[in-house]
């Protein structure tokens, strides 16, 4: 937990001698100047900043008779022209080199509250945490285009104008101003027309002020008219299937079908979905079962509509949830531990619930996309139309309709992923992230490399609304923040300072008590949570079984299809496993200092320019510790010593050698890539077209599939062993999730995981579900290292096309760093190393680690010096609290 700490320092322009802060009574004088920065739009070419396509901020002064908040939209001067602009904080700098008559007014506030008025503070913390110039920041948060779709149009207002003989003493270009817009039907006109039509900007404007000052016009911004709303073809279900019976045996699936995405689908996902034609579906129209019709699609993502649904009767711990979770009314961080399929999703559900009647509104993050489907219907269903989606793969009109559609301010569900954390949603009642361990909430790149929980904790605080985190495997950081240091004691009522939007003067800050631990011990019926089954690899070997299925997996596969019960095969990703291990006997090569395990490279040596020789290498990616890769295992000396890693591929192939009759659906970010392939994929492994689901992550994330009984993890080690402090925690938690995905049907549930290691306690604590054992032996490991969630890391990323250069920069910038770290003895600078997959995108990566111990802080200003001094051919990134190193 961190303390927020805002800037609130008073105005600079007024500082007139020392005397600023020792006499109060004297500010009232300067208060007069106001000064706003603005975010200009400024056509492409325009403007040339150091970096091209960056956007930059400008300073103006607000007028004393217009009232100017952050996220207004404003017609501000620029050079010879009036722009759009968005005011994003008020400041008291003079930009260097400017004196305050240079400072130009604000034209005209043109439409009001496109983000709400803490926002911007928001967005300062975010920059001030995470070391990223702020309108890096802004970039991220706001929706690309937001001001170029935004049209500045004038309207008269009708009844304010007299009747006759204004002609006599209007100026011309107010006069040619009000007769262009009565003579339009709808007495109003784009900005654009207007100044094409009078003659020039400067014409327009004072012909317009003139008519602004009179009452008689007014502007506004509006979505440019050329934007239509989109039709497409729907079906629709009229009839009840059951009842079908001219129909074949095809056609009455396709209806099926349609029941089960809830009556109704847009024509071609659906055609997608079953797989079928055109045809099949007019004849169904036909018959009367269905109806085609055109229907205005919505821009805004709601995902595909639901039959309604009721709130489920809680079982008694959900209902202990609840309650608890009703009764609060500012801010809290709540953790919601609940084992896989406790039900805690309907525990949002009923906490949202009351939040719209309050009249305010509710965002829930999940982790990925593909986990969006299933959980989005589920809100739909409950909350029908009240539901958006918002996420970076809509489109950019999508996103434009759904902020401004956000900024209406009417109670609705927002459900998005880590970017949906700046959605201008106000008054918020409740911020939920689902599945809170999760590391996709963490931004890789670009900078700010920004985790949405701390987003989400300060902007709770902001709001001054809950924060629920839910999760089966909480992160050592949510479960320390409500349990305490230790992670044992029960939830910790810890003092935070808030911020009070009310009253934003720099001491008011409340101490409060707001931490809750609320815990959904069982599964919901008491189904019991599948046994795990742990399959030694090496025995396999001494067996003779070289195959990548133990003899256990297979007769498991085997059963599948005999039973007609369906499975889930885990794969961890390739491409990521760096390590180096013994199949024999299951040794890893670790570094001795850092508790990582050390990662393979090639280097190819050339020092005396005439031979090349590639000599593969283990190396720490932490410190740098380095050693050659050793022939036979220094434990057992066993010649199966290799590099790891078995892909999606391999596992295909093999499956479809061994198993040639079960029917594959593969899950990956190959067969996802479309728009809608989650959800037709899920629907078809639902709908039993499938025996089994093959596929990585992705199929760890919150998948409710009754008919899944089966969960086989092909290679546990390729987890355990990521060359990474935090490799254990995301182990333990991936296998617990894609174990919860067993059993959650009829049908008892049954997990296998294959390993060389099976006495990893990662492997031991999975086996019997012991969470909280597990935690607390990791935490002290952490604590023992000076490792998060006790000390604090930034990671500096440096990045190349250049090796060598790559490594000088590295090394010049560690010099750097020890001697800032001689003056801060709790300041400890590791590396420079190179990155576990040292070249990505032809780009060489090295980086520095910086460890901070607990309550200490680096000025970032040292940081940003740096930047500076960096060459202008290596690109550094500075990641604060680094989720992945490499
Ligand atoms: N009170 C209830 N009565 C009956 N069924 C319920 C109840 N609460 C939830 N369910 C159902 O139980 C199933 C599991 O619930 P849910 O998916 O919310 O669990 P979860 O805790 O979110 O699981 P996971 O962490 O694995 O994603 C769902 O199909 C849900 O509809
Ligand atoms: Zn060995
Ligand atoms: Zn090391």
């Amino acid at each position: 937990m961190f303390t927020i700490t805002f800037d609130q320092s008073p105005l600079k322009v007024a500082e007139a001698g020392a005397s600023y802060n020792t006499n109060s009574s004297s500010d009232n004088s300067f208060k007069e100047i106001r000064l706003i920065e603005v975010l200009v739009d400024i056509p492409a070419g325009q403007f040339k900043s150091q970096d091209r396509d960056e956007p930059q901020l400008f300073t103006y002064s607000i007028p004393t008779h217009i009232n100017v908040e952050p996220g207004d939209i404003l017609s501000v001067p620029f050079g010879a022209m009036y722009l759009g602009a968005i005011a994003i904080r008020p400041t008291t700098q003079i930009p260097p080199g400017l004196t305050l008559e240079q400072i130009k007014p604000v034209d005209e506030v043109v439409s009001k509250g496109l983000f709400p008025p803490y926002y911007w503070q928001l967005l300062q913390q975010i920059a001030t945490y995470y070391q990223t110039p702020l309108i890096q920041v802004i970039r991220t948060a706001l929706p690309p285009g937001l001001l170029r779709r935004s049209q500045r149009r004038v309207r008269l207002c009708v009844d304010k104008i007299p009747p006759s003989g204004v002609e006599n003493f209007l100026h011309p270009p107010a006069l040619k101003i009000l007769q262009l817009l009565q003579a339009n039907k709808s007495k109003d006109m784009s900005w654009a027309e207007l100044k094409k039509k009078v003659g020039g900007d400067y014409w327009t404007r004072k012909g317009y002020q003139d008519l602004l000052d009179r009452g008689w016009a007014e502007s506004y911004l509006d979505t440019p008219k050329t934007v239509q709303a989109k039709q497409q073809l729907a079906v629709i279900l009229i009839a009840d299937p059951h009842s079908a019976v001219d129909v074949t045996k095809r056609q009455q699936e396709v209806l099926q079908i349609l029941k089960s995405c809830g009556g109704e689908a847009w024509l071609s996902e659906f055609l997608r979905l079953c797989k079928t034609s055109s045809s099949t579906v007019k004849t169904l129209a036909q018959k009367g079962y269905v109806l085609l019709e055109e229907r205005e699609m919505l821009r805004l993502a709601q995902g595909i509509e639901q039959t309604p649904d009721r709130p489920k009767t809680l079982t008694p711990h959900q209902t202990n949830a609840l309650n608890i979770i009703n009764q609060l009314s500012g801010f809290a961080e709540i953790l919601l531990h609940g084992v896989t399929g406790s039900g805690k999703t309907e525990v949002y559900l009923q906490a949202i619930a009351p939040i719209l009647e309050q009249g305010k509104s509710a965002l829930v993050l999940v982790p990925e996309i593909g986990l969006t489907p299933q959980l989005t219907d589920r809100f739909r269903a409950r909350f029908g139309e009240k539901v958006c989606v918002y996420h970076s793969g809509l489109s950019e009109g999508e996103r434009y309709d759904t902020w401004r559609n956000m900024t209406r301010q009417q109670p609705q569900i927002i459900i998005g992923t880590r970017s949906a954390i700046f959605a201008p949603l106000s008054p918020l009642g409740l911020i939920i992230l689902d599945e809170e361990h999760d590391s996709s909430f963490k931004q890789d790149r670009p900078a700010p490399c920004y985790h949405a929980r701390n987003v989400a904790l300060w902007r709770a605080q902001m709001e001054n609304c809950p924060l629920i985190l839910g999760s089966a495997t909480p992160s050592l950081e949510s479960w320390v923040a409500v349990r305490g240091q230790q992670g044992r004691g029960t939830p910790k009522h810890q003092n935070i300072e808030r911020f009070d939007p009310i009253s934003p003067e720099p001491n008011s800050k409340s101490l409060i008590n707001d931490c809750y631990y609320l815990s959904l011990p069982e599964r919901i019926q008491s189904r019991p949570l599948p046994p795990v089954e742990v399959v030694d690899m090496r025995q396999e070997l001494r067996q003779k079984n070289r195959s990548i299925f133990s003899s256990r997996l297979q007769r498991a596969l085997q059963q599948l299809q005999e039973r007609g019960q369906q499975g889930i095969l885990f794969i961890h990703r390739r491409g990521h496993s760096t390590f180096v291990s013994c199949r024999s006997c299951g040794y890893v090569m670790e570094c001795p200092d850092c508790d990582v395990s050390l990662s393979y490279h090639h280097i190819v040596e050339d020092a005396l320019q005439t031979s090349r020789q590639v000599v593969p290498t283990l190396r720490c990616h932490y410190c740098n510790y380095g050693e050659l890769y050793p022939q036979r295992c220094p434990q057992c000396d066993s010649p199966y010593f290799k590099h790891f890693g078995s892909g999606t591929q391999r596992v295909v192939e093999e499956l479809g050698r061994l198993f040639p009759e079960l029917r594959l659906i593969r899950f990956d970010s190959d067969t996802t890539r479309t728009k809608d392939a989650h959800r037709i994929l899920l629907t078809r492994f639902a709908q039993r077209e499938a025996d089994l689901l093959v596929g990585t992550q992705m199929l760890t994330k919150g998948l409710d599939l009754a008919g899944v009984s089966l969960v086989g993890v092909v290679s546990a080690d390729g987890l355990l062993h990521l060359s990474d402090y935090r490799a254990s925690e995301r182990a333990f938690q991936t296998l617990l999730q894609v174990a919860g995905r067993a059993g959650r049907g009829q049908d008892p549930g049954r997990v296998i995981i294959q390993t060389y290691t099976p006495e990893h306690p990662v492997i031991q604590a999975v086996q019997h579900y012991q969470y909280q054992p597990f935690v607390e032996r990791e935490l002290q490991e952490r604590q023992e290292l000076n490792y998060p969630p006790f000390g604090q890391l930034i990671a500096l990323k440096l990045s190349g096309l250049n090796q060598a250069e790559v490594e000088q920069t590295a090394e010049q910038f560690a010099e750097v760093l020890f001697s800032i770290a001689d003056e801060i003895p709790e300041l400890e600078v590791v590396g420079p190393a190179p990155a576990p997959i040292l070249r990505v995108a032809n780009r060489y990566r090295w980086q520095i680690l910086l460890k901070l111990l607990p309550g200490t802080f680096i000025d970032p200003t040292r940081l940003e010096q740096l930047q500076e001094v960096c060459p202008r051919s290596i690109r550094l990134m500075i990641d604060v609290d680094p989720l992945h190193l490499g």
